[in-house]
Parts: structure tokens; sequence; C-alpha cells
């Protein structure tokens, strides 16, 4: 690899439509690297947290990499979306320069806890800030310095789950302290450890939690954010890599 950014990946998967927030329905290759500082206790994509799976997270160098962006799209510029784990723990800079050289564009989602420079050359920054329900904590100066690193350049757009009551607080409050920011509401979908491997998904019950933001947030009368179910888990369940 030649001293070249090696980054752990997860999967490498696409094209496939981006189905959550807001680039939803937008074809899309997904390069998930494996390793998160986060353990949301309903995390759907614990095979890309979860040490246990370390075995399955291979060091790429750029180059590899690319090459399998550009194999899974044809050659064909299109947005690839870098998630996780963590993304922003991991040395992409290089394969955004490379990327956006052959005229890709590229999006990232993170939780806002670690910053990089190269957050200014994203196309859409996607933040995801921690609700109650994950039993993880923000650390809004952690946050600050994310915006900060992307400044201007990128499209930077907040995106947060919402399980309950306390959630639903959580991101009013993150509303109104980013009002320049859009804000993406998104309905928590309940899995497990168990689950993870599994496409069995409760479509009700997702759908009830759905209709349950929907009501919450029109009746409060707050017609700030855009609330959007998560496409691919409707047309595909929880399987991994789609
Ligand atoms: C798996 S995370 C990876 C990127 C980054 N660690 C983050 O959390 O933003 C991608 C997105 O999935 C969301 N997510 C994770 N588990 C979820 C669940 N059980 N229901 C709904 N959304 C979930 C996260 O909040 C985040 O917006
Ligand atoms: N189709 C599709 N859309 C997604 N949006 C965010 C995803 C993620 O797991 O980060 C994801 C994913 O895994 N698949
Ligand atoms: S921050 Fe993201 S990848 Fe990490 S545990 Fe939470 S949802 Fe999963
Ligand atoms: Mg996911």
């Amino acid at each position: 690899m030649n001293g070249e950014a090696v980054i752990r990946v997860s999967e490498i998967f696409g094209p496939t439509i981006q189905g959550e927030g807001v680039l939803i329905g937008e074809p899309t290759v997904f390069v998930r690297s494996g390793g998160c500082d986060y353990r949301c206790v309903w995390c759907d994509t614990l095979h890309a947290v979860d040490p246990a799976y370390r075995e399955e997270w291979r060091p790429l160098g750029t180059d590899e990499i690319w090459r399998y962006v550009e194999a899974l799209s044809g050659g064909q510029p299109l947005t690839v979306s870098l998630s996780g784990g963590n993304p922003a723990i991991q040395p992409f800079g290089p394969l955004i320069g490379r990327g956006r050289a052959a005229g890709y564009r590229f999006a990232l989602e993170t939780q806002g806890s670690v910053a990089k420079p190269w957050f200014a050359d994203l196309s859409t920054l996607i933040l995801s800030p921690k609700p109650p329900s994950s039993q993880m904590e923000t650390d809004w100066a952690a946050f600050d310095a994310c915006l900060a690193a992307a400044g201007s350049a990128p499209r930077t757009v907040l995106k947060i789950v919402v399980f309950d009551e306390a959630d639903y607080a959580y991101a009013k409050d993150a509303g109104a302290r980013y009002p320049h920011l859009s804000l993406f509401l998104q309905p928590g979908n309940p899995v497990g450890p168990a689950q993870t491997e599994s496409s069995e998904v409760d479509l009700e019950a997702n759908l009830g939690r759905m209709r349950w933001l929907v009501e919450r947030t029109l009746e409060d009368g707050w017609f700030a954010p855009r609330i959007l179910p998560q496409l691919h888990v409707l047309l595909w369940g929880n399987r991994k890599g789609v």
C-alpha cells in the first residue's frame, strides 16, 4: 500500500438508493468503515461497530477502494456515501480527493464527535447527533468543531433519530440550536444484536412510529423538520449491503 491512507472497510456496496435524509432516493455507492467511538444501544449497523466483527474489516488503501467504487458505478460519476461505524475516524481525505477529480460527489454520515479538515471537501455532511434513547451523550463542542471544519463549502444537514418523547424534545432543542441547518427526523427502527444479520423487520411497528412522529410534530406546530422513513428498510428490511 506504499504508505497511502489505509481505511478499515466493513463493506462496499451499491449502487443502491440512499434510503435516508436529504439525499433520499439518490443512486449511491456506499463505503462503510469499521469502528466507532460510540455504541448506541439501538445501532442498526453493529457489524461495523462491535469489535467482535473486527476480523471482517479489511484494511484497504485508497487505490483499492477507488477501484471498487469505479467498478460498482461502471465508471459513471455518482454520489458516494461514506458511513460506518464512524467514518470520521478513518483517513478518507485522499479517497475524496481522488473521486472528486473524477467527478464523483461525496456525502458523509457521522454523529459529530470527531472533526476532520477534509469535511470541507464533501458535497454533503450529514450530522446525526444522538438522542437520549441511544444512551450516548452529545459533546456539543466537538459537534461545533465538525461544523467549523466543514465550513460553507458542503451542504451540512442534521438528521436525528427519534424513538420516544425524550428524543423528540432533544431533536427540538438541536433544531433550535442550529436554526440555519435543514433538519431531518427519522423514526427509530428497533434492532437488537440478535437481529443484525437478519432481514426481519416489524414493518407495522416501524410505520406506527413514523405516524406517531409525523402527528406529534404537526400537532406541536413544529414545521421546521422534514420527516422521512428509512426507505431501504421499508424495501429490504434490515438486510446488509442494500
Ligand atoms: C449506522 S449510522 C453510521 C454513521 C454514524 N456513526 C452516525 O451514527 O451518524 C447511519 C445512520 O443510521 C442511523 N441509525 C442507526 N441505528 C438506527 C436505528 N435503529 N433506527 C433508525 N436509524 C438508525 C444513525 O442515527 C445514523 O443517522
Ligand atoms: N440504502 C441505504 N441507505 C442508507 N442510508 C444510510 C445508511 C447507513 O447505514 O449509513 C444506509 C444504508 O445502509 N443503505
Ligand atoms: S454512532 Fe452511528 S455507527 Fe456508531 S453506534 Fe451510534 S448509530 Fe452505530
Ligand atoms: Mg443503516
